[in-house]
């Protein structure tokens, strides 16, 4: 086992390795390229004065006791040899150059768009002088190099002296064209601008001269106000106007011009310095472009998401029988009951669903809703029917709604929602697909806007089978890198067969061998380490400079994040506790803080809760539990106070059971009949994916140490908090010896609190840990306490 983990972790860090090598490899590619070019460039010119006497040493270059005069020893005497002797001559200086220059842009890691161009140039200079050497310099073989001498040769043989001389010239002035963008245009404009400073620098004095001679005020004015106009306006066009309008003499309007000329040939050089392009963003650009997006999904690039047909149809070909009799009789029976309390109806529409249909009423005018509400129970007997709900009035309209369940209720499957177009057209971050509104309309919600759920009812009523549709739901939509589950299972059987996925969606303290907890001290730590999770993803944020978890992956995904810096791409995490009131009557408040502060918090960093009870007592969903949990969901409970605990609202008790469910996010409750998802489904879905290939581990999360842990250590009296003597106040004042007191009271983090208890056992001042209950404080009052603290140092 441990050999198989740690070959799996070897080659995590290869992979990982091979995502950043360009950017270091290029640097050393860069230096390697620029110091062989100088070798070159070294040994080339050292060879125009060594060459002779390395003539014969060229032969012998595997003798290690023959020493070349070269720079570069026998080294600079070969290369110098193969490429100025036999190449290009004396161009062959230029290739160091282009070499040079490629190690630069290899090294600072520049654009390296520009570059193919100056190499292509670069050739052609080298060819042009060489051949030009070649064909001046016939008797010196090194100003031309055999290339120049040869294609001189050559080109004489067919086009003579003269052909050679025009096809120079050609060469010249495509150079001079293309490369230096000479033209005979900005020939005549450099002659002229030539002349023009020349006689510039004449006319200004000149011109200074017949100021003083003859138009005292109209040169005056201009010179000394104008230019206060002229700031505040761009140079360029201001100045000629008032310079032309005033001043008509030659001198001034020759001054003009000039300036104008001059502009002009700035604007086109302006053009050519675009190098704006460092910023960490235009990096992230390049980086874009190279690489594409950073895609989460590549490690499991082949990654198959479980297809439909996993899924069974339970019976049903989605579309819903309902008897017409049974439609006309229960209508009659509303109508008729509301006669005998004199309510007359004025219209009465049906709406069928898939376990209840719905009647809507519209009263006559003049009657109050509150007493059709009352009339509940009535109308219930009188269809001698159970799981009769009255919604008076339907918010948003203008009726009252009379809820009926049908004789035959049809089952949602889990097949056909996942497959409705409004769950696979989802653009959400987590869609869920919970079954069918009252109106047979898919019911998809985003876990993340929620953003944590509760889910209660009583015992039998569907809450597993709920979990499972919002687990599977997830599973059909998201990648395994994009989301991780924490599963918490005290029941030990309900979701235990999602021990297949581990690898792929489950995540896990490091130590832990099962990565479903089903140990309620375990939660305990997970909830803890959720929180430094937490904590950590927050300083991620913060660094990002986002506001939420879906930003900083957009971010990270556009390579605008170094994961150097410790950024990486980070998956939503989805912790779900089965039976939490279990959890809470063993654990107390020490799951419900980090469940509360977890709730408070973890929203904006893609932490969401979804805890299901089958006890709805206020001591399970407690105030603060509650407060967070906007997001709930109620199944069948037995009494009318059960789902006011979830709902707070009644109507949690008049359903019927086997997934009817009513939800809420807010003030708008809805009914909805559950997708039905039987285990063996998930089986065979779990199964699907746990064939595939997995990540070496499950997706770990942070270590954290709990507070058994810190039993024996002995602290140092230097190293102790800095807020210790005050945490041991707060604890020998309450007689409560508890971390979650020092941090309400003190405003700690968890592990600050939690240190500071190990401190206070280790300073004597509270007792061991005790499991689930407070540490016994074993410091009388404030007065013992000083005298403790005082006489520790002696
Ligand atoms: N959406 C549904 N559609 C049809 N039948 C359902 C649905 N949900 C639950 N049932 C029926 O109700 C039975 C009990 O459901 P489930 O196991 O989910 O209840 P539970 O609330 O989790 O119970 P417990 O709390 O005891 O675990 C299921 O075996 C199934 O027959």
């Amino acid at each position: 086992m441990a050999r198989k983990k740690t070959t799996t972790k070897k080659k995590t860090t290869t992979k990982k390795m091979s995502l950043r090598p360009s950017k270091q490899n290029t640097i050393i590619l860069g230096s390697l390229l620029i110091l062989f070019s100088m070798a070159l460039f070294f040994s080339f010119v050292s060879f125009y004065f060594t060459w002779q006497d390395d003539q014969s040493l060229l032969s012998e270059f595997a003798d290690r006791n023959e020493q070349a005069k070269n720079l570069l020893n026998k080294f600079g005497a070969s290369v110098s040899h193969f490429f100025v002797y036999k190449g290009f001559g004396l161009a062959s200086l230029i290739f160091t150059v282009l070499l040079c220059i490629t190690g630069l842009y290899l090294f600072l890691n520049l654009d390296k768009k520009g570059l193919l161009k100056k190499w292509i140039w670069g050739l052609i200079f080298m060819i042009w002088i060489s051949v030009a050497f070649g064909f001046v310099a016939e008797t010196h073989p090194l100003l031309g190099g055999l290339v120049g001498y040869e294609m001189n040769d050559f080109l004489k043989d067919y086009t003579g002296t003269i052909g050679v001389v025009l096809i120079l010239i050609f060469g010249l002035v495509f150079i001079l064209v293309r490369f230096f963008k000479f033209s005979p245009d900005s020939m005549a404009k450099a002659f002229a601008k030539g002349e023009k400073t020349i006689k510039d620098s004449k006319s200004t004095k000149t011109v200074k001269e017949s100021i003083n001679d003859e138009r005292d005020t109209p040169i005056t004015e201009p010179v000394e106000e104008k230019p206060v106009v002229i700031d505040t306006y761009t140079h360029k066009k201001d100045i000629p106007h008032l310079e032309k309008e005033d001043n008509p003499k030659d001198d001034f309007q020759v001054n003009v011009p000039v300036e104008e000329e001059e502009s002009e040939n700035l604007n086109m050089e302006v053009e050519k310095i675009v190098e704006e392009k460092e910023e960490t963003d235009n990096i992230a650009d390049k980086l874009v472009q190279d690489f594409g997006e950073f895609d989460p999904t590549l490690e499991l690039g082949n990654y198959k998401f479980p297809t439909i047909e996993l899924l069974d149809q339970h019976g049903s070909t989605g579309g819903i029988t309902i008897n017409q009799e049974e439609l006309e009789e229960n209508k009659n029976k509303i109508v008729e009951t509301l006669k005998n309390y004199k309510i007359g109806i004025s219209q009465i529409k049906a709406t069928i669903g898939p376990t209840v249909t719905l009647y809507e009423i519209v009263p006559e005018a003049g009657i109050r809703i509150s007493k059709i509400k009352n009339l509940e129970d009535d109308i219930a007997l009188s269809l001698a029917a159970l799981g009769i709900r009255i919604i008076a009035p339907i918010p948003g309209k203008g009726t009252i709604g009379i809820e009926v369940p049908n004789k035959n209720a049809s089952i949602v499957s889990m097949r056909s929602v996942i497959a409705s177009s409004k769950f696979q057209k989802a653009e959400m971050q987590l869609p869920i697909a919970f079954g069918k509104t009252i109106s047979n309309e898919t019911f998809v919600v985003d876990l993340a806007k929620m953003p944590h759920l509760l889910m209660a009812g009583a015992t039998g009523q569907g809450k597993s089978v709920g979990l499972n549709a919002v687990l599977t739901s997830l599973l059909y939509k998201k990648h395994p890198a994009e989301v991780k589950f924490i599963l918490v299972d005290p029941k030990k059987v309900e979701l235990s067969i999602y021990n297949k996925i581990e690898r792929h969606f489950l995540a896990k303290l490091p130590d832990s061998e099962e990565a479903i907890i089903t140990d309620n001290a375990k939660v305990i730590n997970t909830l803890n380490s959720l929180c430094i999770e937490m904590d950590n993803r927050y300083e991620l944020l913060k660094t990002a400079m986002v506001r939420n978890l879906k930003e900083y992956n957009a971010k990270f995904k556009a390579r605008k994040l170094n994961p150097n810096d410790g950024h990486k791409y980070l998956p939503y995490i989805v912790l779900v506790i089965d039976e939490f009131a279990d959890l809470i009557m063993t654990a107390g408040k020490e799951v419900e803080t980090p469940i509360a502060r977890l709730a408070q918090l973890a929203r904006a960093i893609g932490i969401h809760l979804i805890i299901a009870t089958q006890r709805p007592s206020v001591n399970v969903i407690t105030g603060i539990i509650k407060a967070n949990f906007p997001a709930r969901i109620a199944f069948r409970v037995t009494s009318k106070i059960d789902s006011r605990t979830i709902l707070d609202t009644q109507g949690a008790d008049q359903l019927i059971g086997r997934g009817d469910m009513l939800y809420t996010q807010g003030n708008d409750v809805t009914r909805i009949q559950c997708a039905f998802v039987d285990t063996p489904e998930v089986d065979k879905i779990t199964e699907y994916i746990g064939s595939q290939r997995a990540y070496p581990n499950a997706h770990e999360l942070p270590e954290y140490s709990g507070e058994e842990s810190g039993t024996s250590i002995d602290y140092e009296i230097a190293d102790r908090d800095a807020m210790f003597r005050e945490a041991a106040e707060v604890i020998v004042t309450a007689q409560q010896g508890s971390a979650s007191l020092i941090q309400r009271k003190l405003k700690l983090g968890y592990n600050r609190a939690g240190r500071i208890i190990d401190q206070l056992e280790a300073a004597g001042i509270v007792g061991p840990f005790e499991g689930s209950k407070a540490r016994q404080v074993l410091v009388q009052d404030l007065v013992a306490l000083d005298h403790l603290l005082s006489n520790e140092g002696n």
